[in-house]
Protein backbone atom coordinates (compact mmCIF):
# COMPACT_ATOMS: atom_id res chain seq x y z
CA UNK A 1 0.00 0.00 0.00
CA UNK A 2 1.17 3.50 -0.77
CA UNK A 3 3.38 5.64 1.60
CA UNK A 4 1.20 8.83 1.98
CA UNK A 5 3.62 11.89 3.25
CA UNK A 6 1.72 14.09 5.80
CA UNK A 7 1.62 17.41 6.28
CA UNK A 8 1.84 19.32 10.04
CA UNK A 9 -1.29 21.90 9.98
CA UNK A 10 -0.29 26.20 11.94
CA UNK A 11 -2.51 24.12 14.43
CA UNK A 12 -0.31 21.08 14.78
CA UNK A 13 -2.66 18.61 13.30
CA UNK A 14 -1.93 16.22 10.44
CA UNK A 15 -3.24 15.83 6.79
CA UNK A 16 -2.29 13.44 4.78
CA UNK A 17 -1.03 15.04 1.00
CA UNK A 18 -3.57 13.52 -0.65
CA UNK A 19 -7.28 12.90 0.01
CA UNK A 20 -10.82 11.71 -1.70
CA UNK A 21 -12.69 13.92 -3.40
CA UNK A 22 -16.63 13.14 -2.67
CA UNK A 23 -18.85 15.29 -4.66
CA UNK A 24 -21.39 13.01 -6.29
CA UNK A 25 -20.45 9.99 -4.60
CA UNK A 26 -23.91 9.03 -3.68
CA UNK A 27 -26.31 6.39 -2.35
CA UNK A 28 -24.80 2.50 -1.92
CA UNK A 29 -22.40 3.00 -4.65
CA UNK A 30 -20.95 5.64 -2.88
CA UNK A 31 -20.39 3.99 0.27
CA UNK A 32 -18.94 1.43 -1.41
CA UNK A 33 -16.61 3.84 -2.92
CA UNK A 34 -15.49 5.40 -0.02
CA UNK A 35 -14.90 2.23 1.64
CA UNK A 36 -12.95 0.58 -1.04
CA UNK A 37 -11.11 3.96 -0.96
CA UNK A 38 -10.21 3.72 2.30
CA UNK A 39 -8.80 0.19 1.83
CA UNK A 40 -6.73 1.03 -0.84
CA UNK A 41 -5.24 3.44 1.85
CA UNK A 42 -6.42 7.12 1.47
CA UNK A 43 -6.96 8.73 4.95
CA UNK A 44 -8.44 11.88 4.33
CA UNK A 45 -12.45 12.30 2.81
CA UNK A 46 -13.68 15.79 1.67
CA UNK A 47 -17.27 15.93 1.74
CA UNK A 48 -19.79 19.10 2.01
CA UNK A 49 -22.87 19.79 3.50
CA UNK A 50 -24.06 20.53 -0.03
CA UNK A 51 -23.04 17.33 -1.51
CA UNK A 52 -26.23 15.94 0.06
CA UNK A 53 -23.66 12.39 0.79
CA UNK A 54 -22.10 13.05 4.64
CA UNK A 55 -24.30 10.17 5.07
CA UNK A 56 -22.56 7.67 2.75
CA UNK A 57 -19.22 9.17 3.75
CA UNK A 58 -19.91 8.49 7.71
CA UNK A 59 -21.05 4.97 6.23
CA UNK A 60 -17.96 4.04 4.39
CA UNK A 61 -15.76 5.14 6.85
CA UNK A 62 -17.57 2.79 9.69
CA UNK A 63 -17.66 -0.33 7.74
CA UNK A 64 -13.95 0.44 6.44
CA UNK A 65 -11.49 -2.11 8.53
CA UNK A 66 -9.10 1.25 9.54
CA UNK A 67 -9.38 3.25 13.33
CA UNK A 68 -11.25 5.84 12.98
CA UNK A 69 -8.42 7.84 14.67
CA UNK A 70 -6.21 6.94 11.12
CA UNK A 71 -9.23 8.73 9.40
CA UNK A 72 -9.82 12.33 8.21
CA UNK A 73 -12.87 13.80 7.14
CA UNK A 74 -13.68 17.36 6.03
CA UNK A 75 -17.26 18.69 5.70
CA UNK A 76 -18.06 22.72 4.75
CA UNK A 77 -20.87 24.76 6.05
CA UNK A 78 -22.94 26.22 3.07
CA UNK A 79 -23.34 29.78 2.39
CA UNK A 80 -27.23 29.72 4.03
CA UNK A 81 -25.81 28.44 6.73
CA UNK A 82 -23.51 31.51 7.52
CA UNK A 83 -23.78 33.40 10.73
CA UNK A 84 -22.45 32.62 14.10
CA UNK A 85 -25.34 30.64 15.82
CA UNK A 86 -25.93 29.22 11.74
CA UNK A 87 -22.77 27.99 12.10
CA UNK A 88 -23.47 26.05 15.22
CA UNK A 89 -26.98 24.40 14.52
CA UNK A 90 -25.09 23.85 10.80
CA UNK A 91 -22.36 22.02 12.44
CA UNK A 92 -24.53 19.60 14.50
CA UNK A 93 -26.60 18.76 10.98
CA UNK A 94 -22.73 17.83 9.64
CA UNK A 95 -22.10 15.78 12.45
CA UNK A 96 -25.36 13.92 13.06
CA UNK A 97 -25.25 12.71 9.31
CA UNK A 98 -21.61 12.01 9.28
CA UNK A 99 -21.76 9.77 13.12
CA UNK A 100 -18.44 11.11 13.76
CA UNK A 101 -17.84 12.74 17.54
CA UNK A 102 -15.37 14.86 15.97
CA UNK A 103 -14.92 16.10 12.64
CA UNK A 104 -11.07 16.79 11.31
CA UNK A 105 -11.54 19.63 9.36
CA UNK A 106 -14.21 22.07 8.78
CA UNK A 107 -14.25 24.68 6.39
CA UNK A 108 -16.12 27.52 5.08
CA UNK A 109 -17.21 25.96 1.69
CA UNK A 110 -17.76 29.69 -0.39
CA UNK A 111 -17.18 33.57 1.22
CA UNK A 112 -20.16 35.13 -0.09
CA UNK A 113 -18.54 38.50 0.42
CA UNK A 114 -22.13 40.42 -0.40
CA UNK A 115 -23.45 38.48 2.56
CA UNK A 116 -20.79 39.62 4.65
CA UNK A 117 -21.29 36.85 7.16
CA UNK A 118 -18.02 34.91 7.04
CA UNK A 119 -16.08 36.42 9.68
CA UNK A 120 -18.92 35.58 12.17
CA UNK A 121 -19.74 32.11 10.87
CA UNK A 122 -15.00 31.85 11.26
CA UNK A 123 -15.97 33.43 14.88
CA UNK A 124 -18.18 29.99 15.22
CA UNK A 125 -15.70 28.06 13.92
CA UNK A 126 -13.13 29.16 16.14
CA UNK A 127 -15.18 28.11 19.18
CA UNK A 128 -15.78 24.98 18.12
CA UNK A 129 -12.36 24.13 17.93
CA UNK A 130 -12.22 25.10 21.34
CA UNK A 131 -14.94 23.18 22.71
CA UNK A 132 -12.94 19.92 20.92
CA UNK A 133 -15.54 19.21 18.66
CA UNK A 134 -13.18 19.94 15.18
CA UNK A 135 -9.47 19.63 15.21
CA UNK A 136 -9.05 22.21 11.77
CA UNK A 137 -10.48 25.03 11.27
CA UNK A 138 -10.19 26.27 7.39
CA UNK A 139 -11.84 27.40 4.49
CA UNK A 140 -12.16 27.50 1.05
CA UNK A 141 -12.67 29.60 -2.09
CA UNK A 142 -11.15 32.82 -0.41
CA UNK A 143 -9.11 35.38 -1.66
CA UNK A 144 -5.92 37.06 -0.03
CA UNK A 145 -8.23 40.11 1.12
CA UNK A 146 -10.80 37.65 2.75
CA UNK A 147 -7.84 35.87 4.32
CA UNK A 148 -6.11 39.25 5.60
CA UNK A 149 -9.75 40.23 7.46
CA UNK A 150 -10.52 36.97 9.23
CA UNK A 151 -6.54 37.33 10.66
CA UNK A 152 -7.16 41.46 10.88
CA UNK A 153 -10.98 40.74 12.66
CA UNK A 154 -10.01 37.44 14.68
CA UNK A 155 -6.39 37.04 14.99
CA UNK A 156 -6.62 33.24 13.69
CA UNK A 157 -6.02 32.48 10.41
CA UNK A 158 -7.02 29.59 8.77
CA UNK A 159 -5.43 25.69 8.90
CA UNK A 160 -6.05 25.08 5.36
CA UNK A 161 -7.46 27.30 1.72
CA UNK A 162 -9.26 24.60 -0.56
CA UNK A 163 -9.61 26.46 -3.88
CA UNK A 164 -9.83 25.14 -7.28
CA UNK A 165 -6.11 24.32 -8.85
CA UNK A 166 -5.02 22.66 -11.49
CA UNK A 167 -2.29 23.24 -14.38
CA UNK A 168 -4.92 25.66 -15.98
CA UNK A 169 -5.36 27.37 -12.86
CA UNK A 170 -1.81 27.26 -10.99
CA UNK A 171 -3.20 30.23 -8.50
CA UNK A 172 0.37 31.01 -7.71
CA UNK A 173 0.29 34.36 -5.80
CA UNK A 174 -2.41 32.84 -3.83
CA UNK A 175 -0.04 29.81 -3.07
CA UNK A 176 2.64 31.97 -2.07
CA UNK A 177 0.45 34.04 0.00
CA UNK A 178 -0.48 30.52 1.65
CA UNK A 179 2.91 29.44 2.21
CA UNK A 180 4.24 32.69 3.72
CA UNK A 181 1.33 32.71 5.95
CA UNK A 182 1.39 29.18 7.60
CA UNK A 183 -1.89 28.36 5.43
CA UNK A 184 -2.15 24.81 3.55
CA UNK A 185 -3.25 24.73 0.18
CA UNK A 186 -5.66 21.95 -0.87
CA UNK A 187 -6.47 21.50 -4.72
CA UNK A 188 -10.30 20.90 -5.65
CA UNK A 189 -10.81 19.45 -9.08
CA UNK A 190 -7.37 19.26 -9.29
CA UNK A 191 -7.47 17.26 -12.30
CA UNK A 192 -9.86 19.77 -14.37
CA UNK A 193 -12.66 17.21 -14.10
CA UNK A 194 -13.99 17.27 -17.58
CA UNK A 195 -12.11 19.23 -18.86
CA UNK A 196 -9.21 18.47 -22.03
CA UNK A 197 -6.35 19.06 -18.93
CA UNK A 198 -5.14 15.39 -19.36
CA UNK A 199 -5.04 15.22 -22.83
CA UNK A 200 -2.74 18.27 -23.38
CA UNK A 201 0.19 17.19 -24.95
CA UNK A 202 3.41 18.19 -22.66
CA UNK A 203 1.41 16.42 -19.86
CA UNK A 204 1.03 13.07 -21.98
CA UNK A 205 4.20 13.12 -23.23
CA UNK A 206 6.01 13.66 -19.91
CA UNK A 207 4.02 11.30 -18.23
CA UNK A 208 5.29 9.05 -21.01
CA UNK A 209 9.03 9.64 -20.07
CA UNK A 210 7.98 9.53 -16.46
CA UNK A 211 6.51 5.58 -17.21
CA UNK A 212 3.52 6.97 -15.38
CA UNK A 213 -0.19 7.93 -16.58
CA UNK A 214 -1.35 11.88 -17.06
CA UNK A 215 -3.69 11.69 -13.89
CA UNK A 216 -0.49 10.10 -12.03
CA UNK A 217 1.76 13.84 -13.69
CA UNK A 218 -0.65 16.20 -12.49
CA UNK A 219 -1.41 14.95 -9.20
CA UNK A 220 2.61 14.59 -8.62
CA UNK A 221 2.19 18.07 -9.61
CA UNK A 222 0.04 19.33 -7.09
CA UNK A 223 2.10 17.67 -4.33
CA UNK A 224 5.21 18.94 -5.52
CA UNK A 225 3.59 22.72 -5.12
CA UNK A 226 2.80 21.49 -2.16
CA UNK A 227 -0.56 21.60 -2.21
CA UNK A 228 -3.13 18.95 -1.08
CA UNK A 229 -4.95 17.54 -4.19
CA UNK A 230 -8.71 15.94 -3.55
CA UNK A 231 -9.28 13.92 -6.93
CA UNK A 232 -12.53 12.00 -7.02
CA UNK A 233 -13.17 8.89 -8.06
CA UNK A 234 -15.79 6.53 -8.63
CA UNK A 235 -13.59 3.69 -9.37
CA UNK A 236 -11.51 1.22 -7.05
CA UNK A 237 -8.62 0.62 -9.97
CA UNK A 238 -8.55 4.70 -10.86
CA UNK A 239 -8.49 5.60 -6.71
CA UNK A 240 -4.98 3.17 -6.63
CA UNK A 241 -3.51 4.92 -9.65
CA UNK A 242 -4.24 8.20 -8.38
CA UNK A 243 -2.50 7.38 -4.64
CA UNK A 244 0.47 5.79 -6.73
CA UNK A 245 2.19 9.23 -7.16
CA UNK A 246 5.38 9.29 -4.57
CA UNK A 247 7.41 6.90 -6.90
CA UNK A 248 8.88 9.80 -8.99
CA UNK A 249 9.84 13.60 -9.05
CA UNK A 250 9.76 16.09 -11.79
CA UNK A 251 12.14 18.97 -11.67
CA UNK A 252 11.68 22.60 -11.46
CA UNK A 253 11.35 23.51 -14.89
CA UNK A 254 8.97 20.06 -15.68
CA UNK A 255 6.55 21.77 -12.72
CA UNK A 256 6.93 24.91 -14.86
CA UNK A 257 5.96 23.34 -18.46
CA UNK A 258 2.43 22.41 -16.69
CA UNK A 259 2.04 25.57 -14.55
CA UNK A 260 2.62 27.36 -18.34
CA UNK A 261 -0.53 25.80 -19.28
CA UNK A 262 -2.56 28.36 -17.35
CA UNK A 263 -5.54 29.44 -18.99
CA UNK A 264 -7.59 30.84 -15.98
CA UNK A 265 -10.63 29.22 -13.89
CA UNK A 266 -12.83 26.45 -15.85
CA UNK A 267 -15.99 27.43 -14.33
CA UNK A 268 -16.47 30.62 -13.36
CA UNK A 269 -16.42 30.71 -9.45
CA UNK A 270 -14.71 33.64 -8.77
CA UNK A 271 -15.52 33.79 -4.93
CA UNK A 272 -16.30 37.60 -4.82
CA UNK A 273 -19.26 37.35 -7.36
CA UNK A 274 -19.93 33.19 -7.15
CA UNK A 275 -22.53 32.61 -4.38
CA UNK A 276 -23.79 29.13 -3.48
CA UNK A 277 -26.54 28.86 -0.54
N1 LIG B 1 -14.55 23.51 -2.20
C1 LIG B 1 -15.16 23.60 -3.37
O1 LIG B 1 -15.79 24.62 -3.73
C2 LIG B 1 -15.07 22.46 -4.31
C3 LIG B 1 -14.62 21.25 -3.85
N2 LIG B 1 -14.51 20.17 -4.69
C4 LIG B 1 -13.95 18.93 -4.14
O2 LIG B 1 -12.89 18.49 -4.99
C5 LIG B 1 -13.14 17.14 -5.37
C6 LIG B 1 -12.50 16.83 -6.71
O3 LIG B 1 -12.97 17.70 -7.68
P1 LIG B 1 -13.99 17.23 -8.84
O4 LIG B 1 -14.71 18.48 -9.28
O5 LIG B 1 -14.75 16.08 -8.36
O6 LIG B 1 -13.09 16.80 -10.07
P2 LIG B 1 -11.66 16.10 -10.28
O7 LIG B 1 -10.72 17.09 -10.86
O8 LIG B 1 -11.26 15.37 -9.04
O9 LIG B 1 -12.01 15.06 -11.43
C7 LIG B 1 -12.94 14.06 -11.17
C8 LIG B 1 -13.24 13.38 -12.49
O10 LIG B 1 -12.05 12.74 -12.96
C9 LIG B 1 -12.29 11.37 -13.18
N3 LIG B 1 -11.10 10.61 -12.76
C10 LIG B 1 -10.64 10.47 -11.50
N4 LIG B 1 -9.52 9.74 -11.49
C11 LIG B 1 -9.27 9.40 -12.79
C12 LIG B 1 -8.26 8.62 -13.44
N5 LIG B 1 -7.26 8.06 -12.73
N6 LIG B 1 -8.33 8.48 -14.78
C13 LIG B 1 -9.32 9.05 -15.48
N7 LIG B 1 -10.32 9.80 -14.94
C14 LIG B 1 -10.28 9.96 -13.60
C15 LIG B 1 -13.51 11.02 -12.34
O11 LIG B 1 -14.24 9.96 -12.95
P3 LIG B 1 -14.52 8.58 -12.11
O12 LIG B 1 -15.20 8.96 -10.85
O13 LIG B 1 -15.38 7.78 -13.04
O14 LIG B 1 -13.16 7.95 -11.87
C16 LIG B 1 -14.30 12.31 -12.37
O15 LIG B 1 -15.09 12.37 -13.53
C17 LIG B 1 -14.66 17.06 -5.36
O16 LIG B 1 -15.11 15.72 -5.37
C18 LIG B 1 -14.97 17.80 -4.07
O17 LIG B 1 -14.74 16.93 -2.97
C19 LIG B 1 -14.85 20.27 -6.02
C20 LIG B 1 -15.33 21.47 -6.53
C21 LIG B 1 -15.50 22.63 -5.71
O1 LIG C 1 -18.03 20.63 -5.14
C1 LIG C 1 -18.13 21.68 -4.51
O2 LIG C 1 -17.65 21.91 -3.39
C2 LIG C 1 -18.90 22.75 -5.11
O3 LIG C 1 -18.85 23.90 -4.76
C3 LIG C 1 -19.73 22.29 -6.25
O4 LIG C 1 -20.94 22.97 -6.29
C4 LIG C 1 -18.88 22.52 -7.47
O5 LIG C 1 -19.21 23.73 -8.02
C5 LIG C 1 -19.05 21.36 -8.36
O6 LIG C 1 -19.73 21.48 -9.32
C6 LIG C 1 -18.39 20.08 -7.95
O7 LIG C 1 -17.28 19.82 -8.74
Amino acid sequence: MTDIPTYTLNDGENLPAIGLGTYGLRGDAGIASVEAAIASGYRLLDTALNYENEREVGEGMRRAEVDRGELLVTTKIPGRHHGYDETMASFAESRQNLGVDVVNLYLIHWPLPRVDKYVDTWRAMIDLREQGLVRSIGVSNFTIEHLRRLDDETGVLPSVNQVELHPYFPQTQLREFHASSGIRTESWSPLGKSSELLSEPVIVDLAGAYGVTPVQLVLRWHTQLGSIPIPKSADAERQRENLDIFGFTMTDDELDVLSDLERGRLWGGDPETNEEF
